[in-house]
């Protein structure tokens, strides 16, 4: 099957890239993902100084038994603002789109960042995290209408440029709504990514009796097969609510067969964490693979003939 995509008005080698966060900290994992088979690649979320994140353990793989899955609260450790700021004026966009992630602890610090990179004027495309759910002391912006109304104010007015934001995952058909409502008062909302991780579920392990990770008395984000379900329907949900905008797919992506699930709920791009965070860069060609042979056997030539076209009964 023929992969390539459109993302907005960029022509794509194909739909799977990597889920913020996941092997995008440092330059040598960027370097990785610009050389892997991913269509496309996003760096870590960033604040404007750099930050050590939370103490470990911080990450853990949930593969003892079924479903396989992860949980995370490493507290946006990065490199600061600067660094991939760095990185994305040297990147090579002939190879494949940059996408800038970037996690202001203040809505200043976000606005000092987005005008570092409106001026830098690089090709790489602003994907505002709306949604990290492990900074001690933060509340999650997308779970709060008001401050992410305001936010995305002044993110239009001060980037000027089309920008997408990284949702948290919803839950209530209300909130679907009120968030789409928010989203479609701003064109330059050009991308929505649903979904960031199931924030602060607790793993407790058996045998100790302890909780798996340090941080927040063991609460994080959840990532893997236990949100696939969410992570659709929270796509299908605003692809279904903001008809003007592109949707991309992330959750419990393993497989061909789970980036087929979110194209076919309305997805132009799928991204890829807890999976990539365990198998490495070598899962894009592997899911790639296996994506153009369930496309193949359904009959479909392109993702666009399938995009969105989820029956219900
Ligand atoms: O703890 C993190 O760094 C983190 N972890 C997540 O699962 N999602 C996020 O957006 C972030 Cl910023």
């Amino acid at each position: 099957a023929d992969l390539t995509t459109q993302f907005l008005d960029l022509p794509v080698k194909n739909p799977v890239m990597n889920a913020a966060g996941v092997w995008c900290s440092v330059a040598s994992q960027l370097e990785a993902l610009a050389e892997s088979a991913a269509g496309a690649m996003v760096t870590k979320s960033c604040t404007l100084q750099p930050r050590d994140g939370n103490p470990e353990p911080r990450y853990r793989v949930l593969d003892g038994d079924k479903p396989f899955g992860s949980i995370n609260s490493m507290g946006l450790p990065n490199e600061g603002f600067a660094y991939y700021l760095r990185y994305a004026q040297r990147h090579d966009y002939e190879e494949k789109p940059l996408f800038v992630s970037l996690s202001g602890l203040t809505l200043d610090d976000n606005l000092t960042m987005i005008d570092s990179l409106k001026d830098a004027v690089t090709p790489a495309i602003l994907e505002v995290n709306l949604s990290c759910p492990n900074v001690p002391g933060k509340s999650q912006i997308g779970y709060d209408f008001e401050s992410m109304d305001t936010l995305l104010a002044e993110v239009s007015s001060g980037y000027q440029r089309p920008f997408g934001v990284k949702l948290p995952p919803y839950f209530d058909m209300a909130h679907f709504d009120e968030a789409a409502e928010i989203l479609n008062r701003y064109p330059l909302v050009a991308f929505v990514t649903c979904i960031n991780s199931i924030g602060n579920a607790l793993v407790i392990d058996l045998a100790s009796e302890t909780t798996l990770i340090k941080p927040k008395d063991g609460f994080g984000g959840l990532g893997g097969d236990y949100v696939l379900p969410t992570a659709l329907a929270n796509v299908n949900a605003f692809y279904r609510r903001c008809p003007n905008k592109t949707i991309i797919g992330c959750g419990g992506i393993k497989s061909g067969r789970e980036a087929f699930m979110h194209i076919l709920a309305g997805a132009t791009l799928v991204q890829i964490g807890t999976s990539l965070y365990e198998e490495g860069p070598g899962i894009f060609q592997r899911v790639l693979d296996e994506l153009s042979a369930i496309m193949d056997e359904k009959g479909y030539a392109t993702t666009e003939e399938f995009r969105g076209k989820l029956k219900t009964l």
